[in-house]
C-alpha cells in the first residue's frame, strides 16, 4: 500500500574508495527486497554520480543526495540545485534534517522553497522533522512538529505531496544512542499520519511513507519497524557499516 523505506544517510563521512567498498559490501549481501521495499542510500554531493551508477542494475535501490538549493539556479558559490541532481538521476533529497536546520539556520519558509525546487525536477523529498530533547520534555511534540509540516509542506497539491517521504528524527536520539521507545515513534508517526489526513486526506496519508531516524540499529530496529505507522528508517551511523545497515533493511516487515 505503501513504500518501506530503509535510507542510509552518511552524512559528511567516507572518501570515494570507502564509500564504493561500502555500496558493494550492501550490494554482496543479496538483500532481497519485496514489492514495495526500497533501500536509499544518500551519499557526500561528490559521490551521487558513482553510487547511481554501482546501484544501477539493482532493483529497489536508489541515491540521495543531503541537500539542494531553494533558488533554480544562479550566483549561489558552493551551492547545488535540484536540476543539477536531476541530471546525473538523483532519485531522492534529504530535506530539513535537524543538522541542517541548526548548523545551517534552515528555516521552515526556506525547506517550502527547497521542497518546490526538488518536486519540479522530478526529485522525491525525504523531509525531515522532529523536536530538540526541551520541547519533549516540555510535552510540546505535536505542536512542535505540527507547525514543521505545515510551514513546509501544506503550500503543496495533493498530486505534489504524493512524492514525499516524510522522516521523523527526534533530535534527541540523533547520534546519542538514545533511541525513541517503539510507542514514542508509533505515537508521533500516528500523529503525523492524522495531521496529513486533515489537510491532504485520508487516503493521502494512507499512502505516505514515514520513516524514523535516530539511534536506529540492527538491535532495535525490528522494534521500531514493527509499529504499524513507521514504515522504515532514516539511518545514520549504522549506515556505515555494511553489516549493520543490512541487518536494519532485513528487519523491514
Ligand atoms: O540523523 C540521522 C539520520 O539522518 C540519525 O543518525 P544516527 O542513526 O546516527 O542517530
Amino acid at each position: 500500500m505503501r513504500k518501506k523505506i530503509v535510507a542510509g544517510n552518511w552524512k559528511m563521512n567516507l572518501t570515494l574508495a570507502q564509500g564504493e567498498q561500502l555500496i558493494n559490501d550492501i550490494l554482496q549481501a543479496g538483500l532481497k527486497l519485496e514489492e514495495g521495499q526500497e533501500v536509499v542510500i544518500a551519499t557526500p554531493f561528490p559521490y551521487l554520480l558513482k553510487a547511481k551508477a554501482l546501484l544501477k542494475n539493482y532493483p529497489g535501490f536508489y541515491v540521495a543526495a543531503q541537500n539542494c538549493h531553494s533558488e533554480k539556479s544562479g550566483a549561489f558559490t558552493g551551492e547545488v540545485a535540484a536540476e543539477m541532481l536531476q541530471s546525473i538521476g538523483v532519485d531522492y533529497v534529504i530535506l530539513g534534517h535537524s543538522e541542517r536546520r541548526e548548523y545551517f539556520q534552515e528555516s521552515n519558509e526556506m525547506l517550502a522553497r527547497k521542497i518546490d525546487q526538488a518536486l519540479a525536477n522530478g526529485i522525491k523529498p525525504i523531509f525531515c522533522c522532529g523536536e530538540p530533547l526541551a520541547i519533549r520534555q516540555a510535552e510540546s511534540q505535536n505542536d512542535y512538529v505540527a507547525a514543521q509540516l505545515a510551514e513546509s509542506l501544506y503550500h503543496l497539491t495533493a498530486e505534489q505531496f504524493s512524492q514525499v517521504v516524510i522522516a521523523y528524527e527526534p533530535i534527541w536520539a540523533i547520534g546519542t544512542g538514545l533511541t525513541a521507545s517503539a510507542a514514542q515513534a508509533q505515537d508521533m508517526h500516528a500523529f503525523i499520519r492524522s495531521q496529513i489526513a486533515n489537510k491532504f486526506g485520508r487516503e493521502a496519508a494512507l499512502h505516505t511513507t514515514i520513516l524514523y531516524g535516530g539511534s536506529a540499529k540492527p538491535g532495535n530496529a525490528a522494534e521500531l519497524f514493527a509499529s504499524p505507522d513507521v514504515d522504515g528508517g532514516l539511518i545514520g551511523g549504522a549506515s556505515l557499516v555494511a553489516a549493520d545497515f543490512v541487518s536494519i533493511v532485513t528487519k523491514l516487515s
